[in-house]
C-alpha cells in the first residue's frame, strides 16, 4: 500500500452501501482522513451514520457548496440518480461547478460519455468497486478519461489499493470487471450460506457449518492467490480417486453450477450494458 500520497478535499455524493465500504475503508486503512472527507447525503439517517461514526468528517445536504470545496468529488448514487445530482441547482438556483475537480463515479453502467457531458470537462474517471473494500480485500477496476493526469491515475490507485487491488481496464471492459468483482461478492456469499446449509442438512450445528464455510472459502482463495497454481489443478487435488469429493464434484456438475456462475457473470454484465 502506498500511502505517501494522501487524499486531501474529497466530496462523496452519496453515503450508502458501497460508500461505507469503499470510503469506510479508505479512512480505516488511513489513506484519507476523515477531517478531509464531505458526505452529501439524502436522509437524515445516512448524515447521522456517518457523523456518528467518524465524528471529524462533515455531512452535508447542499451538493453546491460540497462540490465548490472539493478536490476530487465521488458519485455513490444509484445509476438513476447520476443524472439528477449532475444537473442539482440549490435554493438560489445556482448550479454545481465541476471544474477543476477529479470526478471519480463508481455507479454501475453510466458511462464516460455521460459524465462528461454532465460535468462539462474530461477529468474524468469510472471505478467498479466491490463491498469487500470494507475489510481491506476490495478488487476494483477503472478506466479513465482524456482529462486524467497520470498522477490523478497514481491517486486514483493508491486510493483502491489502500482497500485492496486494483486494474485499469478499457471502458468496455467496465460490464466485465462489473460482472466479476462487482457484483461477485453476493455470488460468493450465496455459496457461503449454502455450505453452511448443507452442513446443517449433514448434521452440523449452524454456527460450526458457517464457521467452517467460510473459512473453507477464504482458504480456497487464499491458494489460488498465493500458489499461483490454476484453480482447476487445485480442484483436482482434493478429488481422491473414489473419494468423497469426486462424488460431490459429479453433483455440481450435473447440476450445471459452472455453467450457472459462467452465466451469472454475463446477466450482471449485460445489465450493466443497459444500464448505460
Ligand atoms: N452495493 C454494491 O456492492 C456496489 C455498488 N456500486 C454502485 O454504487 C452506487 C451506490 O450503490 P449503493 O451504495 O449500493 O446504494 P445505496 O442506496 O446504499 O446508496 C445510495 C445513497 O445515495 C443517497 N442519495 C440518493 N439521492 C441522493 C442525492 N441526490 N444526493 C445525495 N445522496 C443521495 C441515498 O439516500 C443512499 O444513501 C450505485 O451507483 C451502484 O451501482 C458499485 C459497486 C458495488
Ligand atoms: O447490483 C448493482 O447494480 C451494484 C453494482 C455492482 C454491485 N452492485
Amino acid at each position: 500500500m502506498n500511502l505517501e500520497m494522501q487524499l486531501t478535499g474529497l466530496t462523496v455524493i452519496g453515503g450508502g452501501q458501497m460508500a461505507r465500504a469503499l470510503v469506510g475503508g479508505m479512512l480505516e486503512s488511513g489513506c484519507l482522513k476523515a477531517s478531509e472527507l464531505t458526505i452529501v447525503h439524502k436522509t437524515k439517517s445516512t448524515g447521522e451514520w456517518w457523523s456518528s461514526k467518524y465524528s471529524e468528517c462533515t455531512t452535508t445536504t447542499d451538493t453546491v457548496e460540497a462540490v465548490a470545496g472539493a478536490k476530487v468529488v465521488m458519485l455513490a448514487v444509484k445509476p438513476h440518480i447520476i443524472a439528477e445530482v449532475l444537473a442539482v441547482k440549490n435554493s438560489a438556483g445556482k448550479s454545481a461547478d465541476w471544474s477543476g475537480k477529479l470526478i471519480v463515479s463508481i455507479a454501475a453502467g453510466i458511462g464516460l460519455d455521460k459524465l462528461i457531458d454532465g460535468v462539462g470537462h474530461d477529468r474524468v474517471v469510472r471505478v467498479m468497486p466491490n463491498t469487500p473494500s470494507l475489510v481491506g480485500e476490495g478488487a476494483s477496476g477503472f478506466c479513465v478519461s482524456g482529462g486524467v493526469s497520470d498522477d490523478d491515475v497514481q491517486l486514483i490507485e493508491t486510493m483502491l489499493n489502500s482497500v485492496g487491488i486494483a486494474a485499469q481496464v478499457t471502458e468496455p471492459q467496465m460490464n466485465g470487471v462489473t460482472g466479476v468483482s462487482g457484483s461477485g461478492p453476493a455470488y460468493v456469499f450465496l455459496i457461503i450460506e449454502a455450505l453452511a446449509d448443507g452442513g446443517v442438512a449433514a448434521g452440523l450445528p449452524r454456527a460450526t457449518a458457517l464457521q467452517l464455510a467460510t473459512q473453507t472459502v477464504l482458504g480456497a482463495a487464499k491458494m489460488v492467490r498465493e500458489t499461483g497454481e490454476h484453480p482447476g489443478f487445485l480442484k483436482d487435488n482434493v478429488c481422491s480417486p473414489g473419494g468423497t469429493t469426486i462424488a460431490a464434484m459429479s453433483v455440481l456438475e450435473q447440476n450445471a453450477v459452472r455453467g450457472a456462475m459462467i452465466q451469472a457473470v454475463q446477466a450482471s454484465a449485460n445489465r450493466s450494458r443497459e444500464l448505460a
